[in-house]
């Protein structure tokens, strides 16, 4: 069996009294694309920011059940969540680029960590752009502010971050919603192209692009799972009456 490296079982999150995710279970192997789908309020971000401790800033915040990366608990008192964020990167909805250069931006996270060579930071710099497919579009100002670039571009500097400090998985809350139709389809492509070299789960409003990027889809509605599979069947013939009706546009 393909190795698991994210494993999630019986996750509870409550904000105050209110119990918002009902016991989700989903694991995921190494590498390709999962999208969670689901109507507006179905928990879908929530549990996706639980993956790497978002929540633990909001104090009225609790969250119960397992996760695992590679076998380690997420949750454990002495994980450095810092350190847990690189390996669980993270690209929000809105572009956000901190007010410094694309190199900065990208070489941020690497230089938190101490590094200061130079010529490996170049080094980094440089693969993470290209990987995140925008080396070409500003290999020659690479000292220019981040935030003259388009919307688009912005999103793919934030992918490139993420992607410096060499994370295992990468989550991505709505990444091209804000975008327009040409700067959102750059950013899918580009996800397309990652997915043979990280795992990535993708909340999105769109059954299109969940459709056309993602190798595996869950469903949430009311903050449960109500089915997770392979996307093709699920787009084709769920396995519940529950998912064909969201699909068609029956609610949500
Ligand atoms: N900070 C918060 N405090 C209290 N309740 C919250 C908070 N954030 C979300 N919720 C509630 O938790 C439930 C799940 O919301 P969540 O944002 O995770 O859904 P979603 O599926 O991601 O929705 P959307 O697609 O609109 O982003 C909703 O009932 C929402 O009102």
């Amino acid at each position: 069996m393909a190795e698991k490296i994210l494993v999630t079982e019986n996750v509870r999150l409550y904000y105050g009294e209110k119990e918002a995710l009902h016991g989700i279970n989903l694991d995921y192997r190494k590498y390709g694309i999962t999208a969670l789908i689901g109507p507006s309020g179905s928990g879908k971000s929530t549990y996706l920011r639980a993956l790497n401790r978002m929540h633990d800033l909001t104090d009225y915040v609790t969250v119960t059940g397992t996760f695992l990366l590679n076998g380690e608990d997420i949750y454990a008192p002495n994980m450095d969540t810092v350190q847990l964020r690189k390996q669980i990167g993270m690209v929000f909805q809105q572009p956000m680029p901190f007010p410094f250069s694309i190199y900065d931006n990208v070489a941020f996270g690497l230089r938190t960590d101490g590094v200061k060579d130079k010529a490996i930071l170049d080094e980094k710099v440089e693969s993470s752009l290209k990987a995140a497919a925008i080396w070409d579009e500003v290999k020659d100002d690479l000292h220019k502010s981040a935030l003259s670039l388009s919307g688009g571009q912005q999103q793919r500097i934030s992918i490139a971050r993420a992607l410096a400090t060499s994370p295992e998985i990468l989550l991505l809350d709505e990444p091209t919603s804000a975008l327009d139709p040409v700067s959102a389809n750059l950013v899918e492509n580009t996800l397309i192209q990652l997915r043979e070299q990280y795992t990535m789960i993708i909340v999105t409003h769109s059954m299109s692009q969940a459709s056309r990027i993602s190798d595996r889809t869950a469903f949430f509605n009311q903050g449960k799972l109500i089915e997770v599979n392979d996307t093709k069947k699920m787009f084709l013939n769920p396995d519940q009456q529950m998912t064909q009706d969201y699909i068609s546009g029956r609610f949500g």
